[in-house]
């Protein structure tokens, strides 16, 4: 079955579709080859959660840094060959970054659960699980693995999905980064109670093409209730120079996620300084 109710309101993109399906082929065949008791084992064992949303509003960098840990992407294939996990998350630390993202799905981005916890042991900054999350199962273990935040995805959640996941991703004592590209999707969350971190995706999920005005079109639509709301958001993907950077920012944003245009860089600890650290220009 593929959430009806999000099908329902408005059709869902095949590429998308052809990731959830797979992703479900994914998950039972986790929950074939698992135990609740030894998910409760490796739970126990996890290193402890650290504080996501406070490392990224108490950066001296405005917007602050979520760097993406990712080898490769299915609309842009291989993006860093010399792909070692561990030393591009300590590279993108020493440089600035508030948190990192990490790309755990395997089938459309050569990531792994194995990447966040390798970095987990060796980098000292909270870490946000990124992937397509279905199912409670993914939220354990992406906790046992040493994640400190979960990615839902608002286009391929339905409202009580969206509701259940966030309550299992509190209990856990994670953060949250719920992500929308579109105004429709930005209402259900806002309509939902304990909504804390938003992510403005500016992918398309159709053909996965990414335009940076998506981000400022949804903040002039819904800026103030967002501040009523006390909510932290997040722009992400397609963002790639300061001029970027300074462009989401005066949208209102407070973070960024930044993965491939670092990850093309062959220094990433200056590619990371020199764009924190760069006068931004003001757009007009
Ligand atoms: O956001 C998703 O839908 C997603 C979920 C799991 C893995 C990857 C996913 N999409 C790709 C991205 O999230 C981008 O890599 C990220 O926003 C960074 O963008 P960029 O700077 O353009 O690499």
């Amino acid at each position: 079955m593929i959430y009806p109710g999000t099908i329902h309101n408005h059709q869902m993109p095949v590429t998308l579709q052809e990731i959830i399906w797979h992703k479900k082929l994914e998950v039972a065949k986790m929950q074939q080859d698992m135990t609740w008791a030894s998910l409760q084992r490796q739970l126990s064992s996890a290193p402890t959660v650290r504080d996501f949303s406070t490392a990224l509003q108490q950066s001296i960098y405005k917007p602050s840094l979520i760097a993406e840990v990712k080898k490769s992407s299915f609309y842009h294939s291989l993006i860093r060959p010399d792909f070692e996990p561990v030393t591009i998350a300590q590279a993108y630390k020493r440089g600035g970054a508030s948190c990192l993202s990490v790309v755990t799905d395997k089938k459309f981005f050569q990531g792994g659960f194995d990447h966040l916890r390798a970095i987990r042991y060796r980098v000292a900054i909270p870490l946000l699980c990124k992937d397509f999350i279905i199912d409670p199962c993914q939220i354990y273990l992406a906790r046992s693995a040493g994640a400190d935040a979960v990615l839902l995805i608002a286009a391929i959640l339905t409202d009580k999905e969206l509701k259940n996941f966030l309550r299992v991703i509190y209990y856990l004592g994670m953060n949250a980064i719920i992500q929308v590209n579109n105004l429709h999707d930005l209402d259900r969350v806002l309509e939902l109670e304990d909504a804390r971190i938003i992510s403005i995706n500016n992918q398309s999920y159709s053909d996965f093409s990414s335009n940076i005005h998506i981000t400022q079109e949804l903040m002039d639509a819904r800026r103030s209730q967002l501040q009523k709301l006390g909510i932290l958001v997040i722009s992400e993907s397609g963002i790639e120079t300061p001029e970027d950077l300074s462009f989401v920012a005066e949208a209102g944003v407070q973070t960024v996620i930044m993965g491939e245009s670092l990850l093309k860089e062959h220094d990433l600890e200056l590619a990371v300084k020199n764009l924190l650290q760069s006068k931004f220009p003001i757009h007009h």
